[in-house]
């Protein structure tokens, strides 16, 4: 089974393709695009890495947010350069999402800008990071604060690459595809694994074809990612990104319950979606709720008071201003679980297909 998710951004359209052994169209995408020669930078062993039909450097990379720097953006500039590639050649990245930002911010930056086209090889990378067009790296001071707007030419979500991913990894993109169940997705339990991604990147095709450069709908993207991003930190990243924002997630509904958006079924149901991926739904007990207030005080969707994405009659919106008060509340009455016991334990009833 294969989906293709058209991306309609004018002249820059491009597609993700989405299924079993999908990376073997790359030459053809190549081809398509005219290059005479490739860089394929890529974190996956050899063999993982199809043929692109033209000449080509294949660079080893590995993931990780260490190497999601400019030393590594300037690196792999260095190698286009000697390599010879020119603005009418090609760059592919094979990877997970820090490989995909990483890369695709070296091809916006190359020569003012050369095709890329993303290999994704985690789920997370392949619902959420190679699609969109936003890439960056991290500073000292922080993550993805240098970055550029460069769409892809294509995007090759072979879910054949899914076999080696790590469980907890697994799970972490399972967080990013709960949370489409509430912006638009629809319910997608119970759907061969090929079905949700490509649904999770149509939600998204849909959000950066009205918002490409994140001025308002593309927020909507940020579903249980206030509390979520509170949590990464709060818990020295011990949660994986998906795993934080699935709390965030059960958070979000109950937030939207206690502002009276969302009637108590509803706030359930987040539960339920989350709990059915088989990820965390309690706030670990470790962590103080006093800590994560102050963290989403930083969180940029916070211009004045708290800032979420909440569920409502109208869908999902984002609500400025959240007192501090009800978030407090809503924070004490969520369960708690101490950290070991949550992550790890369930197997999601998700499974791939
Ligand atoms: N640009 C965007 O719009 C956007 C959106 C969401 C996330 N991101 C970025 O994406 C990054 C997170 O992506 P990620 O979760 O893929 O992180 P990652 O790249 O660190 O990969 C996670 C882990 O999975 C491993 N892995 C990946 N694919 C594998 C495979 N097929 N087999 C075995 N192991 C594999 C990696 O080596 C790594 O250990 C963050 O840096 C985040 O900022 C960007
Ligand atoms: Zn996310």
């Amino acid at each position: 089974m294969r989906r293709t998710v058209p991306v309609r951004l004018g002249d820059r359209s491009y597609e993700v393709v989405v299924g079993p052994g999908v990376r073997n169209s790359l030459a053809e995408v190549v081809r398509r695009l005219g290059a005479e020669r490739a860089v394929v930078v890529s974190a996956r062993p050899d063999e993982w890495v199809p043929d692109t039909g033209v000449e080509t450097l294949l660079l080893p990379a590995r993931d990780g947010e260490q190497g999601k720097t400019l030393a590594t953006v300037e690196a792999l500039c260095g190698e286009f350069v000697r390599f010879g590639l020119t603005r009418s050649d090609v760059v592919v990245s094979c990877g997970g999402g820090t490989t995909t930002d990483v890369v695709g911010l070296a091809a916006a930056l190359y020569h003012r800008g050369v095709d890329v086209i993303h290999l994704p090889t985690s789920l997370l990378a392949q619902v959420d990071a190679s699609v969109g067009g936003k890439t960056a790296v991290n500073l000292r001071e922080g993550k993805n604060l240098v970055g550029a707007f460069w769409q892809p030419r294509a995007v090759l979500c072979d879910t054949d690459y899914l076999s080696t991913l790590p469980a907890r990894e697994m799970l972490s993109g399972l967080g990013e595809i709960a949370r489409c169940h509430f912006i638009g997705a629809g319910d997608l339990r119970g759907l061969p694994l090929t079905e949700q991604i490509a649904a999770s990147v149509t939600l998204k095709a849909g959000i950066v074809e009205v918002d490409e450069r994140d001025a308002g709908k593309r927020h909507l993207l940020n579903y249980g990612h206030t509390l979520g991003h509170a949590l990464e930190l709060a818990t020295g990243f011990a949660l994986r990104h998906g795993e934080a924002v699935a709390v965030g997630t059960v958070f979000a509904g109950r937030l939207a319950h206690a502002l009276g958006r969302v009637d108590r079924s509803r706030a359930d149901e987040h539960l339920a979606v989350v709990r059915h991926y088989g990820l965390p739904t309690a706030l670990p007990a470790e962590v103080d709720p006093e800590l994560l207030v102050r963290q989403m005080h930083r969180d940029k969707k916070a211009v004045s008071g708290l800032g979420f994405v909440l569920d409502g009659p109208e869908g999902a919106q984002l609500v400025t201003d959240v007192p501090q008060e009800v978030v407090f509340r809503v924070l004490a009455g969520m369960p708690r679980a101490p950290m070991d016991s949550l992550v790890g334990a369930a197997t999601p009833d998700a499974v791939l297909t």
